[in-house]
């Protein structure tokens, strides 16, 4: 399945804004109540809003012109007081839709965490770190803003200019008629540029995904460009990069200001038709000044919402292109589903490769029509040139991808039919570059292994020290409570290996892979490393990828993976003789 989340976005970009709003207001289902008492908050306060040009009109008509103070007091009070209830409503409003706003957030990014805890391994191998960051960091943060800042200044705003619209036709229709018409032109010119506003907002988040995915890149690899003395190389990279994002951050700019002056324009020629024609039915006597004050009022309460609407519009087509980006990961389903397999058990084979074909997205085949047996407690030997497929076959084996042709059998039913936690429990892979977490040696060796989660460290040192494992964890100063830094250099190659190898050990999987498991080991620890898998349970069957070939003497079987074929190798003195021609025979 193609993952490639840049890839993808072509399809996702023709998505209707409207759809997309939907899942934005599914999204904020839980908030309803919330919701309800903002929403409530802006009525009153539009209401009010909306009331007062009619009271200063009705002042001026009825108590003004005829010099009644008491009345002019009264109204002014009355206008006080409102203007006091419409401050209260509006810091409700914003309270209100602060905490929407960091609850979505919150909602969201766990939601995007645990889609990522889902994905099988070829989407983050398809998909650069930096880039998932940018979509879990800053595009969740700009829906955040549009949420906390903008979306109730958004209904606001609307709420205002439909309120004052209606009241601009029941005046005077006609010349309410003509006050509308220049908003009907603003409507088509927002229809028109939304979509380029969209996707140039779009590039911009794109760009700042790039951008975070290149200091990742330089991060992680700081030792290579200093050892290299390519500084100039990745600053030059990253100099491409940012200008590029600069670019995009420009574009996006100009894109969301383009709405504010056009608004403008049509606003303030709204005005003017109001007072003109205004005027001119105040002449023939159509008209009173009160009425032409409170009209004006009203077109102004009608066109500065518009005039907000402009740049509102912008930050919801920001939020939409970075809910693209976000839904892009939330749609995406694990391809690695759990099949129902009713057929009876064809094989006593532990694992059966049946005419397995395999290519990663995108690539040309790796595996060709592969079969093979692995029985329980034999231990059996992968080797082959570098790049010839051993890692591939061992990552089919524990199911890290799915064949693209034919099947691989575990107990002897479909490896598709067991939950990714019963493969688990079964299988033990220890990769080439194992991954230790932040914490301790002991929190590492329990990752994921619930049976011992509760132990203190006197019971678990007494369970290594039954699984033979005792001299490896002597060779940790502090033991158990060693501390590891993740991607720190506190820690070797080949000592992350050994935790990575006591991990897997204690999980007692009925298969356990080594896939190049001591190649960064010395000869004596790799010596008593090969002690205790002599010890294992006599059930479990052992897969040793290696190109030290002393730790494959003892395999029962060895198998040669080279040019997309596995094919048994014999004896020892034929599998080396194999690799020294580096080329299969039979
Ligand atoms: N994630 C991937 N996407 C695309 N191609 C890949 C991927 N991983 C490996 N390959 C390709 O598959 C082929 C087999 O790689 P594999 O890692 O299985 O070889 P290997 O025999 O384990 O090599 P080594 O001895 O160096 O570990 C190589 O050509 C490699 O480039």
């Amino acid at each position: 399945m193609n993952y490639n989340l840049n890839q993808i976005s072509g399809k996702e970009e023709k998505k209707s804004t409207f759809a997309v709003l939907k899942k934005l207001l599914q999204l904020i289902s839980d908030e309803r109540r919330n919701l309800l008492f903002a929403f409530v908050a802006i009525v009153i306060n539009s209401t009010l809003l909306l009331l007062s040009p009619l009271i200063i009109g009705h002042t001026i008509d009825t108590y003004i012109s005829t010099k009644q103070y008491e009345g002019v007091l009264l109204y002014s009070c009355l206008l006080f007081v409102m203007f006091l209830v419409t401050l209260a409503t509006g810091y409700l409003q914003t309270k209100l839709m602060g905490g929407v706003g960091q609850r979505t957030l919150y909602a969201l990014r766990n939601a995007i965490f645990s889609k990522l805890q889902e994905l099988p391994v070829s989407f983050f191998s398809q998909n650069k770190a930096g880039d998932l960051i940018s979509r879990v960091n800053n595009d969740t943060d700009k829906l955040n803003q549009f949420f906390s800042q903008s979306l109730m200044q958004f209904l606001s705003s609307i709420f205002t200019m439909l309120g004052s619209g209606i009241f601009l036709l029941l005046i005077n229709f006609k010349l309410g008629a003509a006050t509308l018409t220049p908003a009907m032109f603003i409507l088509l010119f927002t229809a028109l540029v939304s979509a380029w506003v969209k996707s140039k907002n779009a590039l911009n988040l794109k760009s700042v995904g790039n951008l975070s995915a290149g200091i990742q890149e330089s991060l992680n690899n700081f030792k290579v460009i200093i050892a290299f003395n390519r500084r100039d190389y990745f600053r030059k990279r990253f100099d491409e990069t940012n200008q590029q994002n600069y670019r995009t951050a420009i574009g996006a700019g100009i894109a969301n200001t383009i709405f504010i002056p056009v608004f403008g324009l049509f606003s303030s020629l709204a005005q003017l038709v109001v007072l003109i024609y205004g005027i001119h039915l105040i002449a023939i006597g159509e008209f009173t000044i009160g009425l032409l004050i409170s009209y004006l009022s009203y077109a102004v309460n009608f066109y500065n919402p518009l005039r907000q609407l402009a740049a509102l519009w912008s930050s919801f087509q920001v939020a939409l292109a970075a809910w693209d980006r976000i839904s892009q990961i939330l749609s995406l389903e694990n391809d690695l589903q759990v099949i129902t397999d009713s057929t009876e058990k064809t094989s006593d084979a532990l694992l059966s490769f049946r005419n397995v074909h395999f290519s990663y997205a995108g690539s040309q085949e790796i595996l060709h029509n592969i079969s093979f047996e692995l029985q329980k407690g034999k231990t059996y030997a992968f080797i082959g040139p570098t790049g010839g497929g051993k890692t591939t076959t061992a990552s089919l084996m524990a199911r890290l991808y799915d064949t693209t042709k034919g099947t691989v059998l575990l107990n002897g039913k479909d490896i598709r039919s067991y939950t990714a936690a019963e493969r688990s429990n079964k299988i033990g892979f220890i990769l080439q570059e194992p991954f230790l977490f932040t914490g301790t040696v002991k929190d590492n060796i329990l990752y994921s292994n619930k049976a011992y989660a509760d132990y203190s460290n006197a019971q678990l040192e007494q369970v290594i020290k039954e699984a033979h494992l005792e001299g490896i964890l002597a060779l940790f100063d502090k033991g158990l409570e060693t501390e590891i830094a993740s991607n720190s250099d506190s820690i070797s190659l080949g000592q992350k290996q050994l935790i990575a190898f006591m991990r897997a050990v204690l999980r007692n999987p009925e298969l356990l892979i080594l896939d190049e498991a001591t190649a960064n080991i010395d000869t004596v620890t790799e010596q008593l490393l090969s002690d205790i898998l002599k010890k294992l349970p006599k059930e479990t069957t052992l897969v040793i990828i290696a190109h030290r070939l002393n730790t494959i003497e003892n395999a029962d079987e060895i198998y040669f993976v080279n040019s997309g074929e596995v094919i048994k190798a014999g004896t020892l003195a034929h599998a080396i003789d194999m690799l020294l021609k580096g080329k299969r025979s039979s």
